[in-house]
C-alpha cells in the first residue's frame, strides 16, 4: 500500500483517486477551491462531473496543499494545463528530493511552448517527474468501464512502480520512456478533436470524421517526431489512441465544444458551456507556434487556429482543407518505374 497526494479535484483527478482507493492506496487529495473541497467533503460525489460515482467516506479532501505533499509515496498531478506551473511552483517547497510526480494533463505552455513535465521538471528540480496518457475519459475511470493508459518516465524503475500502483483488472498500464512524444501526442489530439467537433456541429458525416483523425494524427507525427518524440507513441494508445477516443466521444470537452462551435456559438461560448477545461483551446496557438519553430505543414491545426481566434466560418475553414493543393497521401512513397 502507497500514499497518494492527489493534485486538483476535478473530473480526472477523483477519478484517478478513486482508482488508486481501490487499489487499496491511501489516498489525500489537493484543490485550491475551498467550495469544491466543502462539495467533495459532503457531498462525497461530484455530481456535476461524476454523477452517480460514490466517494468513500476516509477519503480526505483538503486545500492544505503542504498536507497532501509531505511523506507522500508519489504525487499525482491533475490541474488544467493553464494552472500547472502556478501549481508546481505552490509545491516545490514542501517536494522531498526525488519524490515522484506524475502528470496527467495535457497541453503546451503558450509562451515557452514547453510540455507540462518539462514545465514542473523546471519548478520542482528535485521531482522525479512521470506523466500518465492515453485514452481515457474520467466518466468511463470513475464506473470502472476497461481502460488502457500508458506511464511514461526517466527511468525504468519508476515507470514500472507506478505501472504496479495504478494498474488493476479494468485499468491497464504499459509503460513507456517516451514522455515527450507521448505529451505532444496527448496535447495535439486535443486540437484535432476541436476540428472533429466543428465537423459534427456543421453536420458532416462519418467521412469527414475519419479523414480528420487520419489526416490529424499524420499532423501530429510529423511535427512530433521531429520534435524528438518516438513514431511509436504516435501510433499507439497515446497518439491515434487517445485521438479517437477524443474526436468520437460522447464525454470529450473539446469534441462538445467544437460541436458547439459548429452549430455558430463562439468560442468562449462554448467553453462555458462545456463548463470544465477544453484543453485544446490553449494548446491550438502553441501548436501553430511549434509547427513553425519546427517548419512543420499543421493544415488543420492551422484552421482550428484561425476559426478559434480570427473568427473564420468553419464551413470556409473546411472547404480550404478541401482544396489545398492536391497531392500523395505519403509523398515518401515511391513510384515504380512502368
Ligand atoms: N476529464 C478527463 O476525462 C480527462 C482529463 N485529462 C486532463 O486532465 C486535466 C484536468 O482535467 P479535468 O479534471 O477534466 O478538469 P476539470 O475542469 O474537471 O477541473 C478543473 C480543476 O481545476 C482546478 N483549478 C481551477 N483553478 C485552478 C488554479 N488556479 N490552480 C489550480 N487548480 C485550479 C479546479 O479546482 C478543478 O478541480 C486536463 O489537462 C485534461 O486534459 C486527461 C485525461 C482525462
Ligand atoms: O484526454 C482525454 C481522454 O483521454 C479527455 O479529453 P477531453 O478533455 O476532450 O474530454
Amino acid at each position: 500500500m502507497a500514499k497518494v497526494g492527489i493534485m486538483g479535484a476535478g473530473s480526472w483527478g477523483t477519478a484517478l483517486a478513486l482508482l488508486l482507493y481501490k487499489n487499496g492506496h491511501e489516498v489525500a487529495v489537493w484543490s485550491i477551491s475551498k467550495e469544491e473541497v466543502e462539495m467533495l467533503s459532503t457531498k462525497r460525489e461530484h455530481a456535476s462531473k461524476l454523477p452517480g460515482v460514490k466517494i468513500p467516506e476516509d477519503m480526505e479532501f483538503t486545500t492544505d496543499m503542504e498536507a497532501v505533499i509531505k511523506g507522500k509515496d508519489f504525487l499525482v498531478l491533475a490541474v488544467p494545463s493553464p494552472f500547472t506551473r502556478s501549481t508546481a511552483r505552490s509545491m516545490k517547497p514542501f517536494v522531498a528530493d526525488g519524490q515522484i510526480i506524475v502528470d496527467v494533463s495535457k497541453g503546451i505552455e503558450e509562451t515557452t511552448l514547453m510540455t507540462l513535465s518539462q514545465q514542473i521538471e523546471e519548478e520542482i528540480p528535485q521531482a522525479d517527474v512521470a506523466v500518465l496518457s492515453g485514452p481515457s475519459h474520467a466518466e468511463e475511470v470513475g464506473r470502472g468501464l476497461p481502460t488502457s493508459v500508458v506511464i511514461g518516465a526517466r527511468t525504468k524503475g519508476t515507470a514500472e512502480y507506478l505501472q504496479k500502483m495504478f494498474m488493476n483488472e479494468v485499468f491497464r498500464v504499459y509503460t513507456s520512456p517516451d514522455m515527450l512524444g507521448m505529451e505532444l501526442g496527448g496535447s495535439l489530439k486535443n486540437v484535432i478533436a476541436l476540428a472533429a467537433g466543428i465537423a459534427d456541429g456543421l453536420g458532416y458525416g462519418d467521412n469527414t470524421k475519419a479523414a480528420l483523425i487520419t489526416r490529424g494524427i499524420a499532423e501530429i507525427a510529423r511535427l512530433g517526431v521531429k520534435m524528438g518524440g518516438a513514431v511509436e507513441s504516435f501510433t499507439g494508445l497515446t497518439g491515434i489512441g487517445d485521438l479517437i477516443v477524443t474526436c468520437a466521444s460522447q464525454h470529450s470537452r473539446n469534441r462538445k465544444a467544437g460541436y458547439l462551435i459548429g452549430q455558430g456559438m463562439s468560442m468562449q461560448a462554448a467553453m462555458d458551456e462545456v463548463k470544465m477545461v477544453v484543453e485544446g483551446v490553449y494548446s491550438t496557438k502553441a501548436a501553430v507556434k511549434l509547427g513553425e519553430k519546427y517548419d512543420v505543414a499543421l493544415p488543420i491545426i492551422g484552421e482550428v487556429n484561425k476559426v478559434l481566434f480570427e473568427n473564420k466560418d468553419p464551413r470556409e475553414a473546411v472547404n480550404e482543407l478541401m482544396l489545398r493543393d492536391s497531392k500523395a497521401e505519403h509523398s515518401a512513397l515511391p513510384w515504380k518505374e512502368m
